[in-house]
């Protein structure tokens, strides 16, 4: 099945275009999940048993998993939310030649329950360097297109030649290459008028919204903008996952920092659902 009709059932399922973002910084991470062998699973477990009903996807960053350990982590939270029925989305911003590409295709194995759902992509290498997750059956293909950070500026609004901006090339390219109904795009909360002008021009990609919650994008904007029929996620992460961080370190325990967590995740839930 298709990624985007396994994400449209789970955002009937769950009434919620929420993606959980699994970003588990160990610097903030509650002093107890540090005696675990796999810290950041045993954070991301607890965060995910009460966010996952909120949730239409989870996405984990792969920047917070990258070492010995923290892949071990990353392949448990993915397997774990998959238990859950829930799609994961792996922020990994990958792409490169024809051989290396491949390789990272593989974060997408259908046939391993560590593979993702879905993956952010990097298109600044071209066509070639994105076809093996193109190719990928049943995967989802998230193009980073106007991203949310404010240096995204720098060079996705540098106008071509032919007088458009960058990021509109990247709509228009990635729009043509949609051939199996495999690509949505990563457009940030932060710049709502590029938002509305990206889903103007390409009204049938279902985006990736990241930047509301801690980066202060316009919820309002994202789920108008983001969705394409109802398809799309909003993505938030240490807005949720950290929601409990503001009670003293020494008062924190893992059951007040998951229920923190859970009720954010519903908030943000109940919040997007007035704009759909
Ligand atoms: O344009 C982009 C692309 C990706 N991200 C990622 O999304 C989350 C946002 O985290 P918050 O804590 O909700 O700010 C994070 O993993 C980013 O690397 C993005 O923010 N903007």
């Amino acid at each position: 099945m298709n990624f985007f009709d396994r994400l449209a059932d789970r955002i009937e399922t769950a009434d919620s275009v929420v993606s959980v973002g699994l970003d588990p910084d160990m610097d903030r991470l509650p002093d107890v999940f540090h005696g675990y062998d796999l810290p950041r699973f045993a954070f991301n477990r607890r965060i995910i048993d009460a966010t996952h009903e909120h949730a239409a996807a989870f996405k984990p960053n792969a920047a917070f998993y990258e070492d010995p350990d923290g892949w071990r982590a990353l392949e448990e939270t993915i397997a774990y939310v998959k238990g859950k029925g829930v799609p994961v989305l792996l922020d990994a911003k990958r792409a490169d030649i024809g051989n290396t590409t491949r390789q990272y295709a593989d974060l997408l194995d259908p046939d391993a329950n560590t593979g993702a759902d879905a993956i952010t992509v990097n298109p600044y290498m071209g066509r070639d360097s994105l076809q093996p997750f193109l190719d990928t059956e049943g995967a989802g293909v998230f193009i980073l297109c106007r991203t949310s950070n404010p240096g995204g500026a720098d060079l996705q609004e540098l106008e071509l030649a032919e007088g458009d901006l960058l990021y509109e090339r990247v709509a228009a390219l990635a729009d043509t290459w949609n051939e199996h109904g495999n690509i949505g795009l990563v457009v940030g909360a932060t710049t709502p008028e590029e938002l509305e002008e990206v889903r103007e021009q390409v009204p049938d990609l279902p985006f990736l919204v990241p930047g509301v919650g801690s980066q202060g994008g316009d919820a309002e904007a994202a789920v108008e903008y983001g969705l394409a029929d109802d398809i799309g996620v909003v993505n938030s992460s240490r807005g949720i996952i950290f929601a409990g961080e503001n009670a003293a370190r020494d008062e924190q325990d893992a059951d007040r920092f998951a229920s923190a967590a859970g009720d954010a995740a519903k908030r943000l839930k109940r919040r997007l659902n007035q704009y759909r």
